[in-house]
């Protein structure tokens, strides 16, 4: 399995992912583009970027705790989901929770996306399911 991920600039002005520290987790999305976000809104942000994953995985497209922290804008669909045969543009979904418009400025750094691996399975409808410890339980059921 390789390790390469294969990126495209599809804009002169688009900026390659960065990973802000060896051996981070997350490699960081930057906007292509200004746009304003007004308070309690979304917006579709373009990175410029279109991608070529390692087989068998994905890339997980998640929020910047500083942008959530600072300015309560965060990645309305968290995570949201790359699928290795994507090669559209990655955009970005953010929703601003504060209560002032926010500026998603040019080349600022927007979210992060994780590449993690893709468990493929083959789907088998069946009549009964094996019993287990757990069985229905769920929502609380363990206790606090
Ligand atoms: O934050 C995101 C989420 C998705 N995508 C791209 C890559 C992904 O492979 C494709 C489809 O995403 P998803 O499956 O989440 O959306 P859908 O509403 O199910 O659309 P589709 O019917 O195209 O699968 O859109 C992004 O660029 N950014
Ligand atoms: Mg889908």
């Amino acid at each position: 399995m390789t390790n390469i991920l294969n990126i495209k600039l599809i804009r002169n002005d688009a900026k390659m992912p960065y990973r802000a520290n060896e051996g981070d987790a997350g490699l960081d999305l930057f906007s292509v583009e200004d746009v304003i976000i007004p308070s309690g809104q979304s917006a579709l942000i373009s990175t410029g970027i279109q991608m070529e994953l390692p087989k068998g995985t994905e890339a997980q497209v998640r929020p910047r705790s500083g942008l959530a922290l600072k300015h309560s804008v965060t990645v309305l669909n968290s995570p949201g989901t790359i699928d290795e045969g994507y090669r559209g543009e990655v955009k970005v979904i953010l929703i601003n929770h504060g209560k002032e418009e926010f500026r998603v400025e040019k080349h600022m750094r927007i979210a992060q996306m994780v590449i993690a691996p893709v468990f493929q399975v083959e789907l088998a409808q069946v009549s009964d399911l094996t019993q287990s410890e757990r069985n229905s339980g769920g929502f609380g059921s363990s206790g606090k």
